[in-house]
């Protein structure tokens, strides 16, 4: 479960997040959409531990910044950052190796062959393309078996094949009873995916969906509605 109460972020007197404050239950994949600039990548990196921020954050009902939390919790980031001199596969093996996971059951290589990255893994970080680089950060994330997940726009940049993988993926973790945190101005990309919708605008929530709630309306509508149609 990912519990966040009151968070709010300002960028010198600039407010990106002002009070905001969601739960994602265990097994749900819950979705931050809003226009550019409504705040869902600042509020995905204070969860991740990246930004100074005041409220509370709880992955599993511990406190985010505590080391208990993050050996549980996985983030991609928007823009993937690599080691230049680490190859594809050195970077799964760093992963290991810092979160102290055995590969026994070859994970490494499911993801890889899952990823499509088996013929790149001996290629280094620099070598790759930002969509590679994009599939490399999903599979250090998902290498740990995290318990929590963030994603920070993670379509863009990936090809039909991947975003299909990455899908998939996204609704075995759910059914393992992982919480996956999802954020996106794209609602095409999450329509079959999300338990949970929080719609932002500038730095605050103003919706709150569940599927069952949403089941009779189009949130394409309730989007447009909400954010007065501002798309950019
Ligand atoms: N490093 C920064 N310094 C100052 N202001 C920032 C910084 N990062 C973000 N902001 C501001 O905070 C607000 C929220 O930005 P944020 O990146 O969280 O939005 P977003 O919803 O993720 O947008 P996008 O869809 O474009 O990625 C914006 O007004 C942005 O200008």
């Amino acid at each position: 479960m990912l519990e966040i109460k009151n968070l709010t972020k300002k960028y010198g007197k600039n407010i990106a997040v002002e009070d905001v404050s969601l739960t994602v239950p265990d097994g749900n994949v819950g979705i931050l959409l809003g226009p550019n600039g409504a705040g869902k990548s600042t509020i995905i990196k204070s969860i991740a531990g990246l930004l100074k921020f005041s409220g509370m954050v709880e992955i599993q009902g511990i406190a985010s910044r505590r080391i208990e939390a993050k050996k549980i919790f996985g983030y991609i980031p928007e823009m993937p950052a690599l080691f230049d001199a680490l190859t594809v596969r050195e970077h799964l093996e760093y992963i290991c190796k810092a979160y102290d996971v055995n590969n026994d059951d070859n994970y490494m290589d499911v993801l890889l062959e899952r990823f499509e990255l088996t013929d790149k893994q001996d290629k280094l970080g620099n070598e790759l393309s930002k969509g590679m680089m994009q599939k490399v950060s999903i599979c250090c994330a998902l290498m740990i078996r995290p318990k929590v997940i963030l994603f920070d726009e993670p379509m863009v940049g990936l090809d039909p094949k991947a975003i299909k993988e990455l899908k998939k993926t996204i609704i075995e973790l759910k059914n393992n009873g992982v919480t996956i945190l999802l954020s996106t101005h794209m609602l095409e990309m999450v329509k079959e995916l999300w338990d949970v919708m929080f719609i932002m605008n500038k730095g605050k929530i103003v919706g709150k969906y569940t599927k069952e709630d949403a089941k009779d309306m189009d949130i394409d509508d309730i989007f447009f509605q909400i954010t007065g149609g501002e798309t950019e």
